[in-house]
């Protein structure tokens, strides 16, 4: 089974999804980290993001080098590891979360994120953004979440050192950059997760799914 829940920034995906797959007892898969950690790694070596073909030529040669930039699903969490060094705490930073988009938008990178989670193995619960769209056009739930910029700015800034004006800033100018790829699949059940707690979303989630078959 592979279950797809996307969404605007710090609409809950991440924490939803873990809380899903948690209670599915599958992996869930951060498409997200991936941008984060590529945008990362074009930060740290100086590379532009105007460009994908530097940015690709350093993923391909880690590859090459035994090195390569890796999602693993772990049931903790995802994390990323280049080799063997893990970077995941380095991907969630004010400068990531200002360079990500850009990122985001080379459809070469895309085509390489996509590949990444093309190779792990359904059942997964798959969140980011054009997971129900693009990437998992067949699978078998699909999910859209929402907040208010507000609500997700207050959640966010207790994980950010900044006020909440400018972290709502932020998002605002994120939704705007991420829109092309952010359409909710037509088939995508939507939820407004500033309507009940963290528990509540991940219960409605789950009553949306399809009863496991009967021996
Ligand atoms: N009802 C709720 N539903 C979802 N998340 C909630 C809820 N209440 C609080 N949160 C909190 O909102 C914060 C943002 O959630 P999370 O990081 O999962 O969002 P995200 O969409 O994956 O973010 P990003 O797009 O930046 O990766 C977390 O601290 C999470 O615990
Ligand atoms: N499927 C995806 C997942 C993520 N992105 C981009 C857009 C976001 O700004 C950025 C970081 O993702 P987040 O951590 O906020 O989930 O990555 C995308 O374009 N497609």
């Amino acid at each position: 089974m592979i279950v797809t829940i996307d969404g605007v920034a710090a609409s809950g995906k991440s924490s939803v999804a873990s809380g899903v797959a948690r209670a599915l007892n599958i992996p869930y898969l951060s498409s997200g980290l991936l941008y984060r950690a590529a945008t990362w790694a074009a930060l740290s070596q100086r590379l532009p993001l105007t460009d994908a073909a530097p940015l690709l030529s350093l993923l391909n040669r880690w590859e090459a080098d035994g090195t390569p930039l890796t999602l693993r699903p772990l049931p903790q969490g995802n994390e990323i590891w280049v080799g063997e060094q893990n970077v995941t705490d380095l991907l969630h930073t004010t400068e990531v979360d200002a360079h990500v988009s850009a990122a985001a938008q080379l459809p070469e990178l895309r085509a390489w994120v996509d590949a990444q989670l093309h190779r792990i193995s359904p059942p997964f619960v798959a969140e980011g953004r054009d997971m129900g769209t693009a990437v998992f056009p067949q699978a078998q739930a699909k999910f859209y979440l929402e907040a208010s910029a507000r609500v997700r700015a207050q959640r966010r800034v207790q994980e950010r050192p900044q006020d909440l004006e400018s972290v709502e800033a932020a998002l605002r100018l994120r939704d705007e950059r991420d829109a092309r790829q952010s359409a909710p699949a037509p088939d995508a059940v939507h939820i407004d997760t500033g309507s009940g707690t963290l528990e509540q979303i991940i219960a409605q989630v789950l009553s949306h799914l399809p009863a496991p078959p009967t021996e």
